[in-house]
């Protein structure tokens, strides 16, 4: 019997937290989640749940707007803006009411505490509750999830600005008029979709060349064109060096390709990365190891200090909600079970919830190359699926990076809509090593955008046929047919 109040402490009740403190329970373990403000985390209030509600009004916003598409009458949204907010803020109330409200997790048998928690050592934490009380609680293990804040980074004069982050974005009750982003991720790309397309003017500013750096570049760029086609402006390669705030206007000073410009608009949202949300855990106390990037773990999620575990993105890595929760069942698993799972690094996937989504599932392109891999690449356009079609949605491409010989799946990309889903298949046939060839022996459902998948896999099948086995079958057969054209490597059937 431990002497330890706790067998489970997990610190954060965000994605990480909810699902380490879910599954800790779930294993018999006495388990204590301690939440500094309300639990779901960024992903219920100020991530995820928001900007999808976003994004699907804009979808609408847009396709009003473009109904002559489908063979409608392409007529004007009428938008009120806050009423749009009150809207998202009810979908957040919902998710929360049903996935993270306290009573959940109580009914699991887990003590659900609102405070802020620190480590006084490494079996100890004080917990600043909300009642100006101070609580001391011990335990034998630890799951530190406490997730991350948006990082801004050090532009002269952006602590004098009214800026916007992902915290402050969906309280907003009027529309930003001339919105400026920097930063040209995933917030900054989903976001920048979603205001333009509700009726802000929306320039985009980032340092890098290209949008979605982490993202297949080919197809990342065919979602920037159309971003660009709906209307909003990308000041890319832009070395920001200033930002003033005066009567109701931002300026972004950057200098870009040896020039110097000025940007102007009426608000600047601020979509410049994470950083970890270590500050206020008195880590040294507990003598866990953290850097700038976020607390230091091993593929077991594992900290240096062996009954502290850490998940989520304060972690740094892959930042997303699925690999909050994964990482959490990796950590409590170990740390409960003695089972020794690893973080599972080669089927990591990710999806961006722009119309055309745009996602990916274990390595890009880019990855393998640098791997020195050898693989061939399927491709399939979205012009050719035929549900795809019929939705006016043509726009799209599927890339499957594949073994030639054994058509083993090294990873996939994809632009298009319902991409997120499509990446979902992959996923399942990756990590059960279901190869291309057993992809396009599977019956898919006609029409689909899944039987696009279907579609590229026998791509392989098609690559993998050569003119003298189409020769033999001809001789062996008698058959007096043509024998098709080889000679392009690109040819799609
Ligand atoms: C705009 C936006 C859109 C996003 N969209 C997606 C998406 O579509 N799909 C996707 O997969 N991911 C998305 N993400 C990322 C996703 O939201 C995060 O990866 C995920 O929420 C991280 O979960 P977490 O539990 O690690 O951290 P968090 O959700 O940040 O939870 C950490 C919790 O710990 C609490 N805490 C911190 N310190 C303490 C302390 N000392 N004591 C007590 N409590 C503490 C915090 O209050 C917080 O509630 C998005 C993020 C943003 C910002
Ligand atoms: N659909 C999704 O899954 C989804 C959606 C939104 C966010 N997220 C998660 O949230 C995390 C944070 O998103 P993000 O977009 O803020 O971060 P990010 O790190 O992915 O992108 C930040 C961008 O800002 C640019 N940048 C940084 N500093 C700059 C500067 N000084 N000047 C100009 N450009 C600068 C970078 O070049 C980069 O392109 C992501 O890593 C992702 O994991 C996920």
């Amino acid at each position: 019997m431990s002497n330890y109040d706790y067998d489970a402490v997990v610190i954060g009740g965000g994605s990480a937290g909810l699902t380490a403190s879910g599954i800790a329970a779930n294993f018999g373990a006495k388990t204590m989640m301690i939440e500094r403000e309300r639990l779901g985390g960024d992903c219920t209030w100020s991530g995820c749940v928001p900007s999808k509600a976003l994004l699907k009004a804009a979808k609408v916003a847009h396709q009003i707007r473009k109904a002559g598409n489908y063979g409608l009458i392409d007529s004007e949204p009428d938008i009120n803006f806050s009423k749009l907010i009150k809207h998202v803020h009810e979908i957040r109330d919902d998710v929360y009411r049903e996935a993270d409200a306290p009573e959940i997790y109580e009914e699991m048998g887990i003590d659900v505490v609102e405070g802020m928690a620190y480590f006084t050592d490494n079996h100890s934490i004080n917990i600043e509750l909300q009642s100006g009380e101070t609580k001391v609680v011990t335990s034998k293990y630890f799951f530190i999830c406490t997730g991350g804040s948006p990082y801004i980074p050090p532009i002269s004069g952006i602590e004098e600005a009214n800026y916007l982050t992902n915290e402050s974005l969906f309280e907003i009750e009027e529309l930003p008029r001339d919105l400026i982003i920097i930063g040209a991720g995933p917030i900054g790309t989903e976001m920048a979709q979603a205001m333009n397309r509700l009726g802000s003017k929306v320039t985009v500013i980032d340092m890098a060349d290209r949008i979605m750096v982490n993202d297949d570049a080919e197809l990342a760029e065919m979602l920037h064109q159309r971003l660009k086609e709906e209307g909003i402006q990308y000041v890319l390669e832009a070395e920001v060096g200033s930002v003033r705030q005066e009567n109701g206007n931002i300026e972004v000073r950057l200098s870009q390709s040896g020039e110097e410009r000025v940007i102007t608009g009426t608000s600047l949202l601020m979509a410049t990365g994470r950083a970890p949300n270590v500050a206020t855990l008195n880590l040294e106390a507990a003598e866990v190891s953290y850097s700038r990037k976020g607390i230091e773990v091993n593929d077991k999620c594992r900290t240096n200090k062996s009954h502290i575990y850490a998940c989520g993105d304060v972690t740094g890595g892959y930042q997303f909600t699925h690999m909050s929760e994964h990482t959490a069942k990796i950590a409590v698993t170990n740390a409960l079970l003695k089972v020794p799972m690893k973080v599972d690094k080669d089927h990591i996937t990710w999806c961006t919830f722009t119309d055309p989504e745009l996602g990916q599932v274990g390595a890009t392109e880019k990855q393998l190359l640098e791997k020195g891999e050898e693989f061939e690449t399927y491709r399939f356009p979205y012009h050719k699926i035929d549900r795809a079609v019929t939705e006016s949605e043509g726009e799209g491409m599927i890339k499957v990076h594949a073994k030639k010989w054994n058509g083993k799946i090294l990873g996939v990309s994809v632009v298009g809509t319902n991409a997120g889903e499509m990446i979902s298949e992959y996923a399942v046939a990756m990590k059960n090593s279901i190869t291309l060839r057993n992809l396009a022996d599977t019956i898919h459902p006609y029409p689909t955008y899944g039987l696009g998948a279907r579609r590229a896999a026998d791509q392989w099948y098609i690559k993998n046929q050569s003119e003298w086995q189409v020769k033999l079958i001809k001789k062996v057969f008698g058959y007096r047919g043509e024998i098709p054209d080889f000679s392009d490597p690109d040819r799609i059937v």
